[in-house]
Protein backbone atom coordinates (compact mmCIF):
# COMPACT_ATOMS: atom_id res chain seq x y z
CA UNK A 1 0.00 0.00 0.00
CA UNK A 2 1.22 3.52 -0.99
CA UNK A 3 1.68 6.47 1.78
CA UNK A 4 -1.30 8.05 0.17
CA UNK A 5 -3.72 5.20 -0.14
CA UNK A 6 -2.67 4.27 3.90
CA UNK A 7 -3.43 8.01 4.36
CA UNK A 8 -6.77 7.73 3.08
CA UNK A 9 -7.36 4.17 4.75
CA UNK A 10 -6.47 5.78 7.83
CA UNK A 11 -9.23 8.72 6.91
CA UNK A 12 -11.83 6.58 5.78
CA UNK A 13 -11.27 4.52 8.93
CA UNK A 14 -11.74 7.67 11.19
CA UNK A 15 -14.69 8.80 9.18
CA UNK A 16 -16.05 5.17 9.89
CA UNK A 17 -15.41 5.29 13.44
CA UNK A 18 -16.82 8.83 13.77
CA UNK A 19 -20.11 7.81 12.14
CA UNK A 20 -20.65 4.92 14.16
CA UNK A 21 -20.17 7.07 17.47
CA UNK A 22 -23.04 9.60 16.29
CA UNK A 23 -25.90 9.86 18.10
CA UNK A 24 -28.03 12.77 17.20
CA UNK A 25 -28.10 14.02 13.51
CA UNK A 26 -29.38 17.61 12.78
CA UNK A 27 -29.86 18.04 9.35
CA UNK A 28 -31.18 21.43 7.47
CA UNK A 29 -33.76 21.94 10.34
CA UNK A 30 -35.65 24.88 9.29
CA UNK A 31 -38.75 25.90 12.20
CA UNK A 32 -41.41 28.32 11.05
CA UNK A 33 -43.82 29.70 13.27
CA UNK A 34 -46.98 31.91 12.25
CA UNK A 35 -48.18 34.45 14.01
CA UNK A 36 -51.34 36.41 13.74
CA UNK A 37 -51.46 39.52 13.94
CA UNK A 38 -55.12 40.02 15.17
CA UNK A 39 -56.14 38.58 18.60
CA UNK A 40 -59.11 36.27 17.64
CA UNK A 41 -61.98 36.83 19.81
CA UNK A 42 -64.11 34.09 18.92
CA UNK A 43 -64.55 31.04 16.68
CA UNK A 44 -67.44 33.31 14.97
CA UNK A 45 -65.45 35.86 14.36
CA UNK A 46 -62.16 33.57 13.18
CA UNK A 47 -64.13 32.25 10.30
CA UNK A 48 -65.73 35.82 9.46
CA UNK A 49 -62.30 37.06 9.02
CA UNK A 50 -61.26 34.19 7.61
CA UNK A 51 -63.79 34.05 4.67
CA UNK A 52 -64.02 37.45 4.30
CA UNK A 53 -59.88 37.65 3.72
CA UNK A 54 -59.11 39.92 6.66
CA UNK A 55 -57.34 36.95 8.93
CA UNK A 56 -53.69 37.94 8.42
CA UNK A 57 -50.63 35.79 9.67
CA UNK A 58 -47.36 36.45 9.03
CA UNK A 59 -44.61 33.79 9.47
CA UNK A 60 -41.70 33.83 10.82
CA UNK A 61 -38.49 31.47 10.85
CA UNK A 62 -37.18 30.45 14.38
CA UNK A 63 -34.56 28.22 12.49
CA UNK A 64 -33.13 27.97 9.11
CA UNK A 65 -31.10 25.15 7.69
CA UNK A 66 -29.46 24.32 11.17
CA UNK A 67 -27.33 21.19 10.56
CA UNK A 68 -24.73 19.31 13.17
CA UNK A 69 -24.00 15.82 15.00
CA UNK A 70 -23.25 14.66 18.28
CA UNK A 71 -21.31 11.76 19.37
CA UNK A 72 -21.79 9.21 22.17
CA UNK A 73 -20.52 10.21 25.41
CA UNK A 74 -20.05 14.49 24.55
CA UNK A 75 -21.44 17.27 26.62
CA UNK A 76 -22.38 19.28 24.00
CA UNK A 77 -23.42 23.20 24.63
CA UNK A 78 -25.62 25.56 22.49
CA UNK A 79 -24.70 29.43 22.94
CA UNK A 80 -26.86 32.28 21.14
CA UNK A 81 -28.45 35.60 22.27
CA UNK A 82 -31.99 35.93 23.44
CA UNK A 83 -34.15 34.50 20.42
CA UNK A 84 -31.60 32.57 18.57
CA UNK A 85 -33.04 29.63 18.52
CA UNK A 86 -31.83 27.79 21.78
CA UNK A 87 -34.83 26.65 23.15
CA UNK A 88 -36.83 25.56 19.86
CA UNK A 89 -33.76 23.54 18.28
CA UNK A 90 -33.81 21.38 21.66
CA UNK A 91 -37.79 21.00 21.38
CA UNK A 92 -36.99 19.69 17.94
CA UNK A 93 -34.73 17.12 18.45
CA UNK A 94 -36.63 16.26 21.57
CA UNK A 95 -39.66 15.73 19.37
CA UNK A 96 -41.97 18.02 20.91
CA UNK A 97 -41.70 20.18 17.66
CA UNK A 98 -41.94 19.19 14.06
CA UNK A 99 -39.43 20.78 11.70
CA UNK A 100 -40.94 22.40 9.17
CA UNK A 101 -38.23 21.26 6.97
CA UNK A 102 -35.24 18.97 7.30
CA UNK A 103 -34.57 16.17 9.81
CA UNK A 104 -33.48 14.72 13.02
CA UNK A 105 -32.36 11.44 13.94
CA UNK A 106 -31.48 9.85 17.41
CA UNK A 107 -30.03 6.90 18.21
CA UNK A 108 -31.34 6.21 22.26
CA UNK A 109 -33.36 7.01 24.24
CA UNK A 110 -33.76 10.47 25.17
CA UNK A 111 -34.75 12.76 28.41
CA UNK A 112 -35.88 15.97 27.55
CA UNK A 113 -35.83 18.38 30.80
CA UNK A 114 -37.40 21.26 28.85
CA UNK A 115 -40.89 21.99 30.28
CA UNK A 116 -40.16 20.56 33.50
CA UNK A 117 -43.16 19.30 35.14
CA UNK A 118 -45.35 19.90 32.62
CA UNK A 119 -47.30 16.08 33.00
CA UNK A 120 -48.08 17.08 36.56
CA UNK A 121 -51.49 16.97 37.67
CA UNK A 122 -51.70 19.91 40.40
CA UNK A 123 -54.53 18.24 42.37
CA UNK A 124 -52.50 15.09 42.94
CA UNK A 125 -50.10 14.86 45.63
CA UNK A 126 -45.84 14.67 44.52
CA UNK A 127 -46.14 10.73 46.17
CA UNK A 128 -48.86 10.49 42.95
CA UNK A 129 -47.27 12.53 40.57
CA UNK A 130 -44.12 10.78 41.01
CA UNK A 131 -45.72 7.56 39.26
CA UNK A 132 -48.23 9.81 36.95
CA UNK A 133 -44.73 12.00 35.38
CA UNK A 134 -42.69 8.64 36.09
CA UNK A 135 -45.01 6.68 33.48
CA UNK A 136 -45.07 9.68 31.12
CA UNK A 137 -41.56 9.48 30.95
CA UNK A 138 -41.76 6.03 30.30
CA UNK A 139 -40.41 4.30 33.57
CA UNK A 140 -42.60 1.19 34.71
CA UNK A 141 -44.21 1.06 37.70
CA UNK A 142 -42.41 -1.29 39.75
CA UNK A 143 -39.45 0.70 38.71
CA UNK A 144 -40.85 3.82 39.82
CA UNK A 145 -41.54 2.03 43.33
CA UNK A 146 -37.83 0.94 43.90
CA UNK A 147 -37.14 4.31 43.27
CA UNK A 148 -39.20 5.95 45.01
CA UNK A 149 -37.45 7.16 48.21
CA UNK A 150 -34.62 8.59 46.21
CA UNK A 151 -37.06 10.40 44.10
CA UNK A 152 -38.42 11.65 47.79
CA UNK A 153 -34.77 12.32 49.22
CA UNK A 154 -33.35 13.87 46.69
CA UNK A 155 -36.25 16.39 46.20
CA UNK A 156 -35.79 17.43 49.45
CA UNK A 157 -40.20 17.49 49.55
CA UNK A 158 -40.33 15.14 52.97
CA UNK A 159 -43.56 15.55 54.66
CA UNK A 160 -44.39 17.23 51.65
CA UNK A 161 -44.69 14.68 49.58
CA UNK A 162 -48.21 13.86 50.64
CA UNK A 163 -49.84 17.10 49.87
CA UNK A 164 -51.39 17.99 46.64
CA UNK A 165 -48.44 19.71 44.56
CA UNK A 166 -50.96 23.03 44.03
CA UNK A 167 -49.98 24.32 47.35
CA UNK A 168 -45.88 23.36 46.24
CA UNK A 169 -43.88 26.67 45.97
CA UNK A 170 -42.53 26.57 42.03
CA UNK A 171 -39.01 25.55 43.37
CA UNK A 172 -40.40 22.54 45.26
CA UNK A 173 -42.29 21.56 41.93
CA UNK A 174 -39.24 21.74 39.84
CA UNK A 175 -37.34 19.86 42.42
CA UNK A 176 -39.91 16.90 42.50
CA UNK A 177 -39.92 17.02 38.14
CA UNK A 178 -36.10 16.87 38.17
CA UNK A 179 -35.68 14.22 40.98
CA UNK A 180 -38.13 12.04 38.88
CA UNK A 181 -36.33 13.00 35.27
CA UNK A 182 -32.96 12.25 36.47
CA UNK A 183 -33.32 9.13 38.61
CA UNK A 184 -32.11 6.64 35.75
CA UNK A 185 -29.19 7.21 33.67
CA UNK A 186 -30.64 8.24 30.06
CA UNK A 187 -28.88 7.75 26.42
CA UNK A 188 -29.45 11.14 25.60
CA UNK A 189 -30.41 14.41 28.25
CA UNK A 190 -31.77 17.50 26.88
CA UNK A 191 -31.79 19.99 29.04
CA UNK A 192 -32.65 23.74 29.05
CA UNK A 193 -31.20 26.08 31.62
CA UNK A 194 -31.82 23.03 34.09
CA UNK A 195 -29.23 24.73 36.59
CA UNK A 196 -30.96 27.47 37.38
CA UNK A 197 -33.48 25.13 39.39
CA UNK A 198 -34.48 25.71 42.82
CA UNK A 199 -32.03 27.53 45.82
CA UNK A 200 -28.41 27.48 46.18
CA UNK A 201 -27.73 24.64 48.10
CA UNK A 202 -30.05 22.52 45.02
CA UNK A 203 -28.60 24.11 42.20
CA UNK A 204 -25.21 22.76 43.49
CA UNK A 205 -27.19 19.30 43.79
CA UNK A 206 -28.38 19.17 40.50
CA UNK A 207 -25.47 20.26 39.28
CA UNK A 208 -23.22 17.08 40.84
CA UNK A 209 -26.12 15.07 39.73
CA UNK A 210 -25.55 15.96 36.08
CA UNK A 211 -21.35 15.66 36.43
CA UNK A 212 -22.34 12.30 37.60
CA UNK A 213 -24.85 11.55 34.36
CA UNK A 214 -22.52 13.21 32.24
CA UNK A 215 -19.64 11.19 33.87
CA UNK A 216 -21.62 7.88 33.18
CA UNK A 217 -21.36 8.19 29.39
CA UNK A 218 -24.96 9.81 29.19
CA UNK A 219 -24.50 12.08 25.91
CA UNK A 220 -25.95 15.61 27.28
CA UNK A 221 -27.23 18.49 25.43
CA UNK A 222 -27.88 21.89 27.16
CA UNK A 223 -28.74 25.58 26.69
CA UNK A 224 -27.32 27.68 29.06
CA UNK A 225 -26.87 31.83 29.17
CA UNK A 226 -24.09 31.05 31.73
CA UNK A 227 -20.78 30.83 29.39
CA UNK A 228 -18.67 29.89 32.76
CA UNK A 229 -20.77 26.63 32.86
CA UNK A 230 -20.39 26.16 29.76
CA UNK A 231 -16.64 26.35 29.51
CA UNK A 232 -16.57 23.94 32.44
CA UNK A 233 -18.98 21.61 31.34
CA UNK A 234 -19.05 21.31 27.43
CA UNK A 235 -16.55 19.37 25.23
CA UNK A 236 -18.40 21.04 22.04
CA UNK A 237 -20.34 24.30 21.64
CA UNK A 238 -23.03 25.16 18.88
CA UNK A 239 -23.33 28.87 18.48
CA UNK A 240 -26.81 29.58 17.08
CA UNK A 241 -27.70 33.34 16.06
CA UNK A 242 -30.81 34.34 14.11
CA UNK A 243 -32.18 30.92 14.05
CA UNK A 244 -28.77 29.81 12.10
CA UNK A 245 -25.42 27.91 13.00
CA UNK A 246 -22.93 30.65 13.82
CA UNK A 247 -20.09 28.46 14.70
CA UNK A 248 -19.87 24.49 15.49
CA UNK A 249 -16.35 23.47 17.53
CA UNK A 250 -14.44 23.11 20.55
CA UNK A 251 -15.57 24.66 23.41
CA UNK A 252 -12.84 27.52 24.23
CA UNK A 253 -12.53 28.18 20.30
CA UNK A 254 -16.09 29.04 20.06
CA UNK A 255 -16.73 30.85 23.88
CA UNK A 256 -14.04 33.11 23.34
CA UNK A 257 -15.18 34.01 19.74
CA UNK A 258 -18.91 34.47 21.23
CA UNK A 259 -16.99 36.78 24.18
CA UNK A 260 -15.25 38.90 21.42
N1 LIG B 1 -44.53 28.88 19.52
C1 LIG B 1 -43.97 29.96 18.98
N2 LIG B 1 -44.68 30.78 18.17
C2 LIG B 1 -44.11 31.86 17.61
N3 LIG B 1 -42.83 32.23 17.76
C3 LIG B 1 -42.08 31.47 18.57
C4 LIG B 1 -42.59 30.30 19.22
N4 LIG B 1 -41.59 29.73 19.95
C5 LIG B 1 -40.50 30.51 19.77
N5 LIG B 1 -40.79 31.55 18.94
C6 LIG B 1 -39.87 32.59 18.50
O1 LIG B 1 -38.75 31.95 17.93
C7 LIG B 1 -37.54 32.65 18.27
C8 LIG B 1 -36.58 31.70 18.93
O2 LIG B 1 -37.10 31.36 20.20
P1 LIG B 1 -36.30 30.47 21.24
O3 LIG B 1 -37.12 30.38 22.47
O4 LIG B 1 -35.89 29.21 20.58
O5 LIG B 1 -35.02 31.37 21.49
P2 LIG B 1 -33.87 31.21 22.59
O6 LIG B 1 -32.58 31.31 21.86
O7 LIG B 1 -34.11 30.01 23.40
O8 LIG B 1 -34.10 32.53 23.43
P3 LIG B 1 -33.84 32.85 24.99
O9 LIG B 1 -32.36 32.89 25.16
O10 LIG B 1 -34.45 34.20 25.15
O11 LIG B 1 -34.51 31.79 25.79
C9 LIG B 1 -37.95 33.82 19.16
O12 LIG B 1 -38.02 34.97 18.36
C10 LIG B 1 -39.32 33.41 19.65
O13 LIG B 1 -40.12 34.56 19.87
Amino acid sequence: MSKNEKLLHEQKEKVAELQKRKIIEVQNVSMRFRLTDDKIMSLKEFVTRKLSGKYKTSEFWALKDVSFDVYRGEVVGIIGHNGAGKSTILKVISGILKPTEGSVTCRGNIVPMLELGSGFDHDLTGRENIFLNGAILGYTEDFLKSKYDEIVAFSELGEFIDVPIRNYSSGMLMRLAFSIATVVNPQILIVDEILAVGDANFQKKSRKRMLELMSGGTTVLFVSHSLEQIREMCDRVVWLEHGQVQTVGETKEVCDAYES
